[in-house]
C-alpha cells in the first residue's frame, strides 16, 4: 500500500515539533488560570479535535471541555466567508473564562463569529488558542473578550495546509504532522 506521506509535498511541522509546542501552550494556560477560575475549553469541530485532545492532556488544571461546530471551507480551499455554525454548547459558559481552541486562524471569519456567540452567552472572558495562525490571509480582525489572550502555536506561511486535524475535502486530518499537499492531490 502506498504511503500517505507520498501525498505530501512538504512537511512544515513534524509530530515532535508540534508536540513540544503543544506542551508549551498548555504550560502557559496552566500558569494563567487558577483552579478556582479554571477555563472552559471549546474546541471548534471538526478541525480542532486532535489539537484539543493533546492540549487538554497537558493542562494542569481541572478544565471543562466542550465543542461547537463551524464550517466555511466545505470541499475547497477558499472560505465561504460565512461560517455555518451548528452543534451548540452543552456547558453553560455564563460568567466563565472560555478558551476557543482552533487548529488554524486564516481569514478570521470563523473566530469572529464564535467569539461574538460566546460573548452573547455571557462568557466573562474569551481567549483563543490556535495551533496555527496565517496572518497574511486575514480579512476580519477578531477582538478577544475581557482579559482574553491569544495563545498561538506557530505562524503559518500562505499555503493551504493539511494534517493534525486539518483537511482538504475531509481527507488528511489523520496525518500526525502538518504539511502541504502535492498539486495532483487536489483533483
Ligand atoms: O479563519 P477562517 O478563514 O475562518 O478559517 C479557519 C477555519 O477553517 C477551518 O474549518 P472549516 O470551515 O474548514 O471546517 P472544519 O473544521 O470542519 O475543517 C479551520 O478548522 C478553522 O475552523
Ligand atoms: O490552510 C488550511 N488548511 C485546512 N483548513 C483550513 N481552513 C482555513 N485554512 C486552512
Ligand atoms: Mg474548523
Amino acid at each position: 500500500m502506498a504511503s500517505l506521506r507520498s501525498h505530501i509535498e512538504t512537511v512544515l511541522w513534524t509530530k515532535d515539533e508540534i508536540s513540544s509546542r503543544v506542551t508549551e501552550l498548555a504550560s502557559e494556560i496552566s500558569a494563567d488560570f487558577g483552579a478556582a477560575d479554571s477555563p472552559v475549553l471549546v474546541g471548534v469541530a471538526t478541525g480542532a479535535f486532535i489539537f484539543l485532545a493533546d492540549l487538554v492532556r497537558n493542562i494542569q488544571l481541572p478544565v471543562s471541555v466542550d465543542f461547537v461546530r463551524a464550517e466555511s471551507y466545505g470541499c475547497g480551499t477558499l472560505s465561504s466567508g460565512v461560517p455555518k455554525l451548528s452543534l451548540d454548547l452543552k456547558v453553560d459558559v455564563k460568567g466563565k473564562h472560555v478558551i476557543l481552541v482552533e487548529d488554524i486562524v486564516d481569514t478570521g471569519n470563523t473566530l469572529s463569529s464564535l467569539i461574538a456567540y460566546l460573548e452573547s452567552k455571557g462568557a466573562s472572558s474569551v481567549s483563543v488558542c490556535a495551533l496555527l495562525d496565517k496572518p497574511t490571509r486575514r480579512k476580519v480582525h477578531f477582538q478577544l473578550v475581557g482579559e482574553g489572550k491569544f495563545y498561538r502555536g506557530f505562524e503559518c506561511p500562505d499555503y493551504f495546509v493539511v494534517g493534525y486535524g486539518m483537511d482538504f475535502a475531509e481527507l488528511y486530518r489523520n496525518l500526525p504532522y502538518v504539511g502541504v499537499l502535492k498539486p495532483e492531490c487536489y483533483n
